[in-house]
């Protein structure tokens, strides 16, 4: 099933996530029977499967469901495809965007299948590189280019509310596949994503 709605939370998840969050809380010191946490864990619940939701889908069948056949042979760019996710050492967000660039090899793909898997890969407990290298390995052995690319660039709350609690650092990573290996195609597109 490669899109899960969200009205449609998983009861059993929810009442053991709801539990847990209960003692987590009240471990931190707060008061779970005051007004305005009664609903607390079951909302927290919720959200955490809500961000946590791309364990249950499918970013190969995403993409298989909109691939046509095209002789164009040019570059197609995606470019500031805005992702949160969820940092895998603290479970704080980070988030940024995504820029993402295939040359077709006699097929192309939906457009808004390219930001659906970002958002597939993006909603797990993640590090940026990983999810840089899955969305890049999941186009480029979905749909075959003759090339593709990926620039991620996140700003990661662990760094900015807690630890070493710098605000404006942003962190870069990137990755290339075929012929965005060769450095005049990858200057290219980096110029092209204004990099
Ligand atoms: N490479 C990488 N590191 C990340 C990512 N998200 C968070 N981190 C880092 O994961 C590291 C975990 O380091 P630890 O020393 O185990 O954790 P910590 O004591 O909480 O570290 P500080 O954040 O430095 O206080 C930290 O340096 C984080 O900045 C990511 O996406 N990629
Ligand atoms: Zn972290």
């Amino acid at each position: 099933m490669p899109y899960k709605h969200f009205e449609e939370y998983n009861i059993q998840v929810t009442d053991d996530v709801k539990d847990r969050y209960k003692h987590i809380i009240e471990d931190l010191g707060e008061n779970t029977q005051r007004d305005g946490l009664l609903k607390t864990p079951e909302r927290a619940a919720k959200a955490m499967q809500f961000l946590t939701q791309g364990y249950n889908q499918d970013p190969v069948e995403i993409l298989k469901s909109a691939m046509f056949k095209e002789s164009y042979n040019e570059m197609v760019i995606v470019k500031d495809i805005e992702l949160y996710s969820l940092c895998e050492h603290h479970i704080l967000p980070f988030f940024g965007k995504a820029h993402i660039a295939y040359i077709p090899n006699g097929q192309i793909v939906g457009l808004s299948k390219l930001p659906r898997i970002v958002d597939v890969f993006a909603r797990r407990l993640q590090v940026q590189e990983r999810l840089t290298e899955q969305i890049l390995d999941c186009i480029n052995d979905t749909l075959n280019p003759q090339g593709v690319a990926v620039v991620i660039e996140a700003s990661h709350m662990c760094m900015m509310m807690r630890g070493v609690q710098k605000q404006n650092s942003t962190t870069t990573t990137s990755g290339f596949r075929g012929q965005f290996e060769k450095i005049e195609t990858r200057n290219e597109f980096l110029k092209l994503i204004g990099k």
